[in-house]
């Protein structure tokens, strides 16, 4: 059985993870930390590593992006797309509800993975506006704390599954600005995976432009543009070398098995730009069951 590290337990990419690639043909391994899970993939530890990668409200999540392409490398291997119900897990004050118009302001810290307070700004500006906010490594670490410390004024925002599994209760679920929260999650690995083919292939590259070449960017874009070829994502990205250096995260909804995404490439590298391919690979959309 293929073994796929996570970041985990009882994380929401957990959940995505099962969700999207069942229980009986993967060993899922669980570490801390999200370096952790790229560091196992990337030794051999696993065969395989999921990375939360983007969200509705958030964006790309850049540390993670940086990691897949400054630190390791690690094809991309799919893709899917998975809602996320943020919910505020802890223990109630002993007296009851100590204010009469929020039933959590009692606590006075709030203990989640980064990517969270965005997704939770309205709830948290109404509810928890007196609690500081402070990062761990993922929501279910932010759970495993608060089991341990019993403390009504700490709390965490994390899945159901960690609320159950470190008998929390949960205060109030599904606490994220969006009904529509969605979070997409990569699968990367240095072997081919043997999943499911899906209708949609995509295939992400990064570019950088050749320095003073006016125009450059146009004259990538209507490579693809011309060829019909459609980009799902752009962003830039800086280079890290020198202030002001970018290159591009594309996401291109096609596969390199084609003749046109190929022919593209080769445009753009003939004026000069760098291509590097993160990876040709299915991209599930999310069916609930
Ligand atoms: O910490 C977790 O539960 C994760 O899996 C990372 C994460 C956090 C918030 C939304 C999606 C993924």
């Amino acid at each position: 059985m293929k073994r796929i590290a996570i970041l985990g337990p009882s994380t929401f990419s957990e959940e995505a993870t099962r969700h999207f690639l069942g229980d009986d043909k993967f060993t899922y391994v669980s570490y801390k930390l999200i370096s952790e899970v790229f560091n196992a993939t990337a030794s051999g530890e696993t065969d395989l590593g999921v990375i939360p990668i983007e969200n509705t409200l958030e964006g790309s999540v850049h540390l993670h992006v940086d990691w897949l392409v400054h630190e390791v490398d690690l094809p991309i291997r799919a893709e899917w797309v998975f809602p996320i119900d943020m919910n505020l897990i802890g223990f109630p004050h002993p007296e009851g509800q100590i204010d009469a118009d929020n039933p959590y302001k009692h606590i006075r810290k709030v203990l989640s993975h980064h990517v969270v307070p965005a997704q939770c700004n309205r709830f948290m500006k109404r509810y928890l506006r007196d609690a500081e906010f402070e990062q761990v490594s993922s929501t279910a670490e932010g759970v495993r704390i608060v089991s341990q410390m019993k403390d009504p004024s700490v709390a965490a925002i994390g899945t159901a599954i960690a609320s159950a599994n470190y008998g929390v209760p949960m205060l109030q679920r599904e606490i994220q600005d969006h009904k529509d929260n969605m979070t997409r999650f990569l699968l990367v690995g240095k072997e081919a995976s043997e999943l499911a083919s899906s209708e949609q292939m995509k295939t992400t590259i990064l570019v950088t432009l050749p320095e003073d070449y006016p125009g450059a960017l146009h004259q990538v874009l209507s490579a693809f543009a011309w060829r019909r070829i459609n980009l799902s994502k752009i962003e830039s990205k800086p280079t890290k070398k020198k202030l002001g250096n970018y290159y591009f995260y594309m996401d291109i909804v096609g596969t390199l098995d084609s003749v046109l995404l190929p022919a593209a490439i080769q445009e753009i590298e003939a004026i000069g730009c760098q291509v590097r391919i993160l990876g040709c690979y299915p991209s599930y959309s999310y069916h609930s069951e």
